[in-house]
């Protein structure tokens, strides 16, 4: 067997910018309608700033409006809340996302159930979550949502297929696991709790790791040709003392028996931010009733 296809999250995602940035700018030419996004992040976690920053920055060179709300870690649920009502009513702001984790002070639950489901472009209200679910039109996780992306450009056809999804997480997991029944895979959602999984895992012709375990899945876990999607974003000390980027799969091993896998970072993670974008051109096109 020849080793595995490294599939590049990072020039797929480059591409469905550019994609979204001739949408926008016909948007705005033929219906004067800018999309936007705000941003909220609370307290001052590091890793949140750089990826809030990264949403930033490609969201206005997509053309798109965008807001960053930086709030203090003191801020009580109250405010955070009333901070999201004022966007869920706000005519420029067509995509609301409350970056997580936020203090602990705040119920996470309650923050996303505040946010208007027309603008929850993080795809995790109940009602879009449920729409995904019943098969009506949603909006979408988005690194579900990109993984598919890859999956569809990696595979073409995805019906039929069995896939194993490792991680049951409302963000990831549960909706990985909707999108690909939706594409008639036969779908396995293993976590913590799953007895053998190793041998679970040998059964799929796709499978997605999204369990935040560094390098937990290792090459004999994986049937010779499947296709591995690794969504993990784990830090891991290297001798320098410095941290270097691992997913949740043992890559180099994995990329011997797999036929493609995408690398961490510059596979999954990129995806994220574009369909992020995605989402706020879509729920712009939908609150502003044009078709798609
Ligand atoms: N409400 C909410 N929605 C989210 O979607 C959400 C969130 N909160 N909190 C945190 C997680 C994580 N997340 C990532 C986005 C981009 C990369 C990304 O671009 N990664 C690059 C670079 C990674 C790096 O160098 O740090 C890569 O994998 O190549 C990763 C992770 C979105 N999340």
């Amino acid at each position: 067997m020849s080793e595995a296809a490294i599939i590049d999250g990072k020039a797929f995602a480059a591409r469905l910018r550019q994609t979204i940035a001739a949408e926008v700018a016909a948007l705005k030419a033929e219906h004067g309608l800018t999309p936007g996004l705000a941003v909220v992040l609370v307290g001052e976690d590091p890793a949140s700033q750089v990826y809030v920053r990264s949403k930033g920055e490609q969201t206005l060179e997509a053309g798109m409006h965008s807001e960053t709300h930086r709030l203090p870690a003191e801020t009580s649920q109250a405010e955070l809340l009333a901070l999201v009502e004022r966007l869920n009513s706000d005519p420029a702001v067509h995509g609301v996302l409350v970056q997580f984790p936020v203090p602990d002070h705040i119920s996470q639950a309650d923050v996303v159930a505040a946010i208007s489901p027309d603008k929850d472009v993080d795809g995790l209200t109940v009602a879009n979550a449920g729409r995904l679910a019943s098969g009506l039109p949603a909006l979408t996780p988005c690194t579900p949502t990109g993984c598919m992306m890859l999956l569809r450009d990696q595979l073409g056809e995805l019906s039929g297929k069995r896939a194993v999804v490792i991680g049951r997480s409302n963000l990831m997991g549960k909706p990985m696991a909707q999108l690909l029944l939706a594409a008639d895979c036969t779908v396995t959602i293993a976590h913590s709790r799953t007895k053998d999984l190793p041998a679970v895992v040998r059964e799929a012709d796709i499978v997605v790791a999204a369990v935040g375990r560094p390098q937990m899945v290792k090459a004999d876990w994986v049937k010779p040709g499947a296709v591995v999607i690794d969504v993990g974003i784990n830090r891991i000390p290297k001798d320098d003392g410095k941290t270097r980027l691992v997913g949740d799969v043992a890559f180099d091993e994995v990329k011997a028996v797999a036929s493609a896998i995408t690398p961490v970072p510059g596979g999954v993670g990129p995806m994220t931010i574009a369909c992020l974008l995605a989402n706020t051109v879509l729920a712009a096109k939908r609150l502003n009733g044009i078709g798609e």
